[in-house]
């Protein structure tokens, strides 16, 4: 087999074992960050190596995944069992994120517009924004010196409300357990163990998995039940007479939610793929990908702003000079806050929470780099591996915002840094996403001091989305 491989031209990459693959080498790391990384050391730009049945190719260079993920034979996804169990336990839809073709593109289409309309980035958005921020900010003032207190809490329910109001207008009670079971959740479905993996690959180790096959299903329908409550509650039963009570109310108004937008489009027969059907997943879609995603890159700020108080303090100073008392800062008031901005893209470096992107699928034969890479193939982007490469960085393992500074004190991107991915599948969410980090982060830094008492730990938790590991911080009223 490996003979074919070389014969073929395949990528290079570890020894292929028959049927697993390098499967053991990637369970016995626990996880895949690090043998990613040993593999692109290794041999270089592009390796290739077997999951069970499934062929994948890592790419290692920022330009190599620009030039690759912006090719349309590479938008596909990987089909796993468990799209296929979210699938039907949502009527057969397909939502966004896993989706392809013809369905994936008008859904992808008709999402970056509803994010534009709906005001990302923009003052609309700003003002939902704040006052789920002031929540937060309360939470903050009347329990952040307690000593177990646990800011994920509330900053859980504040960053749920934040998509939420975006998809459906609903906000909750951050002591609603039906929302924050709903929320644990969506969170555990990011979070993945080597087992779920392994059940996923290699369907046949169900056999001896089944405690995790159970715990996916009960989690998977759990999710969809809330959203299918959440679907009710706004319109009724989802259905044609739904449909019908929707039509009669006549409103021009379309730009209210990402619901509502859904429906109207629906309706309108404008865009073929879309059926009442598909609303509930494309909003489960939509939570999963905007809610831990944004939540985690938070606990990595907070974390990072207690590990290196240096920065704290100047990002602090910065934004007492220049943004008014008792004004929260948003990405488009235009503050000239050039440390702020950097030490924003040195989190998302630092953080790289979504490690190894989501998998691509190639939709026909290709190359890359001159290697073959059959249709049906994996491409992975190794994001992590970028940010943190002394290839592209001087001392990565290093937490320092200066290095987006220029010799005149202005801040200046990077286009090493990317995490929310490139090319056609990249993020729609980028800029709620960032909206939301920015404000929220100036908010807290300009009324509190962050510090941990006892032993910090960088390293980050396993899955497909990135944790920090867990730690009480202390807010301290400044
Ligand atoms: C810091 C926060 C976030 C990070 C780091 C992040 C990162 C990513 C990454 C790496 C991908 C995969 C892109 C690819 O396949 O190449 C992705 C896809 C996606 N993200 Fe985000 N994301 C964030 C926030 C959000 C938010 C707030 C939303 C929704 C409001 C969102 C919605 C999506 C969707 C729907 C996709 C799938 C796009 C597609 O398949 O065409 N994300 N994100």
């Amino acid at each position: 087999f490996e003979i074919y491989r070389r014969w073929r031209k395949y990528a290079p990459g570890p020894m292929n074992y028959p049927l697993i693959g390098a499967l053991p080498k990637i369970v016995a790391a626990h996880g895949i960050v690090g043998p990613f990384r040993a593999w692109a050391d290794r041999y270089g730009d592009v390796f290739s190596f077997r999951m069970g049945p499934y062929e994948a190719v890592v790419l290692n260079d920022p330009a190599l995944i620009r030039e690759v993920f912006n090719k349309d034979v590479v938008s596909g996804r990987p089909q796993l069992p468990i799209i296929k169990l979210r699938s039907e336990l949502n009527g057969n839809s397909h939502g966004i994120i896993m989706a392809e073709g013809q369905h994936w593109r008008e859904h992808r289409r008709f999402t970056l517009q509803t994010m534009r309309d709906l005001g990302m980035g923009r003052a609309g958005m700003q003002q939902k924004i704040i006052e789920e921020v002031g929540e937060f900010i309360d939470a903050l003032k009347k329990d952040g010196l307690r000593e177990d207190f646990d800011y994920k809490i509330p900053l859980h329910a504040t960053v749920a409300n934040i998509i939420s109001r975006v998809l459906s207008g609903a906000r909750y009670d951050k002591n609603d357990a039906n929302f924050l079971r709903f929320v644990d959740n969506v969170q555990d479905a990011l979070r993945e163990d080597n087992a779920k993996f392994l059940w996923n690959i290699l369907p046949w180790t169900r056999v001896f998995l089944r405690k995790t096959q159970k715990s996916v299903f009960r989690r998977t329908k759990e999710i969809a039940v809330f959203i299918d409550g959440v679907c009710k509650q706004k319109f009724g039963d989802v259905t044609e007479q739904a449909l019908k009570l929707s039509n009669a109310t006549g409103r021009d108004d379309v730009t209210v939610d990402f619901m509502e937008r859904y429906v109207h489009t629906v309706q309108a027969k404008q865009l073929s793929s879309f059926t009442m059907n598909g609303l509930g997943l494309m909003v489960e879609d939509m939570f999963e990908a905007g809610f831990d995603t944004s939540n985690c890159t938070l606990h990595w700020a907070f974390l990072l702003m207690c590990a290196y108080p240096e920065v704290q303090k100047t990002v602090q100073l910065e934004l007492d000079h220049i943004v008014p008392q008792n004004t929260i800062p948003s990405v488009s008031d235009n503050y000239p806050l050039p440390y702020y901005e950097a030490t924003l893209l040195e989190v998302h470096r630092f953080a790289s929470i979504v490690p190894t992107g989501i998998g691509h699928r190639v939709e026909k034969d290709m190359t890359i780099n001159g290697y073959f890479v059959p249709e049906d193939t994996w491409v992975i982007a190794n994001l992590h591996y970028v940010h943190f490469s002394e290839k592209y960085w001087s001392h990565p393992e290093v937490f320092d915002p200066s290095r987006f500074i220029d010799g005149e004190g202005k801040f200046v991107t990077s286009d090493k840094v990317m995490p929310f991915s490139v090319g056609k599948r990249r993020c729609v969410g980028e800029a709620l996403a960032k909206a939301e980090v920015y404000m929220i982060l100036a908010a807290v830094l300009q009324r509190f001091t962050l510090q941990i008492n006892g032993r910090l730990d960088l390293t980050q938790t396993r899955g497909l989305v990135c944790d920090t590991q867990h730690h009480l911080i202390n807010f301290i009223p400044r």
